[in-house]
C-alpha cells in the first residue's frame, strides 16, 4: 500500500523572551534564553522577540512619524536626498538580490521607497572616522520626527546591544565579546515603505517589494506590520510568509554572524512580496535597525567553530570590504560575486 506523503515539517520562526537579559534574571533564566536563541539561530536565523522593553509610546512613535514623512509627495520627499546611506532613498533606487550576484529576471528594480539615519562620524571626534562612511543625517521638516525616530533608535540600539551579549553567552565568549567590535558601530535604522501609487505602474508577475537578500552586519532588529509580504527562505528550499505576533520585533542575523560561526548560525535569506490583490498591494511598513559593527573591525571564525580540520569556510575579512561589496551590488547594478554561498541557495528555492 502507498504510504501517504509525511506531512512537510512546519516552518515557524521561534519566540523569544529576552526579558531575563533586560531586566535582572537569574543566571538560569539567562541561560535558557541563550539556549532558546541558540537554537532559533542555528535553525531559522529569524527570531520573534518579545520581553524587549521598548514602551509603547515610542514604539508607536516609530509608526507615526514612518506615516508623517512617507505621506508627503514624491517631490517633498526628494528634498531629502543625502550621500551615503542618509536620508530619502525613492523606489526603485536599489536592487538587493545583485548583491547576492544574482539578477531578478525582469532586471527591475525594487518598489520599496527608504528613508536612512545612522551613526555620524561627529559622534566620534578623535577617532578619524570619515563621512563617506559615517554620513551626516538630513531631518524632515516634520513636527517630532526627530524626536520619535531617535527615541527608537536608542531602544533598537539597546536591543541590539543586548541581543550580542546573549550571543556571546550562548556562543560561549565573554560576555563583553562583541563591544570591542561594535563601539563605533555603522549601525543604519532603514524606514521602509511599500506601497504602489494608483494607476501609475504597470503590474507584473516580477514585481518586487525588496528582492531577495541576506542582511549584511551582526544584527538586524525588525519593526514590522503585520500586513502580508515579508517572506524568509526554510532550509527546506521554500520561501515562508512572515508576520510578527503582537509586540514581538524579528531579529535575524546577518552575514558577518554566520562567518563568526562557520554558518552554524545562518544568515537567512528574505525578501518582500506583498501578494497583488485586484491590481494593487496593501501598504506594508517596516523599520530595520542594522547593527553592522565597527568599519576597521575584522570578523574571523571563531576558533570554537573551525571545521574539524581547522579548515576556514571564510578568511577573515574588514567589516568596510564585506559592506563595500553588498553595496556595490545593491547600489550600482554590480554583481556581488564574492557571495556563492547565498547566490546559490537563492538559485536552488523553489518559487
Ligand atoms: O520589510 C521587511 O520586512 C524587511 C526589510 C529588510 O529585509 C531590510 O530592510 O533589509
Ligand atoms: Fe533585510
Amino acid at each position: 500500500m502507498p504510504q501517504p506523503d509525511s506531512p512537510a515539517p512546519e516552518f515557524a520562526v521561534p519566540v523569544v523572551d529576552i526579558s531575563a537579559y533586560v531586566g535582572d534574571g537569574t543566571d538560569e533564566e539567562r541561560a535558557a534564553v541563550a539556549e532558546a536563541l541558540d537554537t532559533a539561530c542555528a535553525t531559522v536565523g529569524f527570531v520573534q522577540i518579545i520581553g524587549h522593553g521598548i514602551p509603547d509610546d515610542i514604539w508607536n512613535g516609530l509608526g507615526e512619524a514612518s506615516d508623517a514623512f512617507f505621506n508627503k509627495t514624491l517631490d517633498e520627499k526628494k528634498e531629502y536626498l543625502a550621500p551615503g546611506n542618509r536620508g530619502y532613498s525613492p523606489p526603485k533606487s536599489e536592487s538587493l538580490s545583485l548583491s547576492l550576484g544574482v539578477e531578478s529576471s525582469s532586471r527591475m528594480n525594487d518598489f520599496f521607497e527608504a528613508f536612512n539615519v545612522g551613526v555620524e562620524a561627529r559622534s566620534f571626534p578623535g577617532l578619524g572616522l570619515s563621512e563617506d562612511d559615517y554620513g551626516l543625517n538630513v531631518w524632515p521638516d516634520i513636527d517630532a520626527f526627530r524626536a520619535k525616530v531617535e527615541a527608537y533608535y536608542g531602544e533598537a540600539s539597546r536591543v541590539a546591544r543586548t541581543l550580542t551579549g546573549v550571543f556571546a553567552d550562548a556562543l560561549g565568549l565573554e560576555h563583553d565579546f562583541f563591544a570591542a567590535l561594535t563601539d563605533h558601530s555603522i549601525d543604519v535604522l532603514r524606514m521602509n515603505n511599500y506601497a504602489l501609487p494608483e494607476g501609475t505602474v504597470t503590474l507584473d508577475g516580477d514585481l518586487t517589494g525588496m528582492g531577495e537578500h541576506t542582511d549584511y552586519g551582526l544584527v538586524t532588529v525588525l519593526w514590522a506590520d503585520q500586513v502580508a509580504g515579508l517572506q524568509v527562505l526554510g532550509t527546506d528550499g521554500i520561501w515562508h510568509d512572515v508576520s510578527p505576533i503582537d509586540g514581538a520585533l524579528l531579529i535575524n542575523l546577518g552575514d558577518l554572524t554566520a562567518r563568526l560561526t562557520n554558518d552554524r548560525w545562518m544568515s537567512t535569506l528574505h525578501r518582500v512580496k506583498p501578494p497583488i490583490v485586484d491590481g494593487t498591494i496593501k501598504r506594508r511598513r517596516s523599520v530595520a535597525f542594522f547593527h553592522d559593527g565597527n568599519l576597521d573591525a575584522v570578523i574571523e571564525t571563531l576558533p570554537s567553530h573551525l571545521d574539524a580540520d581547522d579548515g576556514l569556510a571564510y578568511e577573515p575579512i574588514l567589516v568596510r570590504d564585506h559592506i563595500k561589496a553588498k553595496l556595490a551590488g545593491s547600489r550600482q547594478g554590480k554583481a556581488n560575486t564574492a557571495a556563492v554561498r547565498e547566490a546559490a541557495r537563492v538559485l536552488a528555492a523553489k518559487g
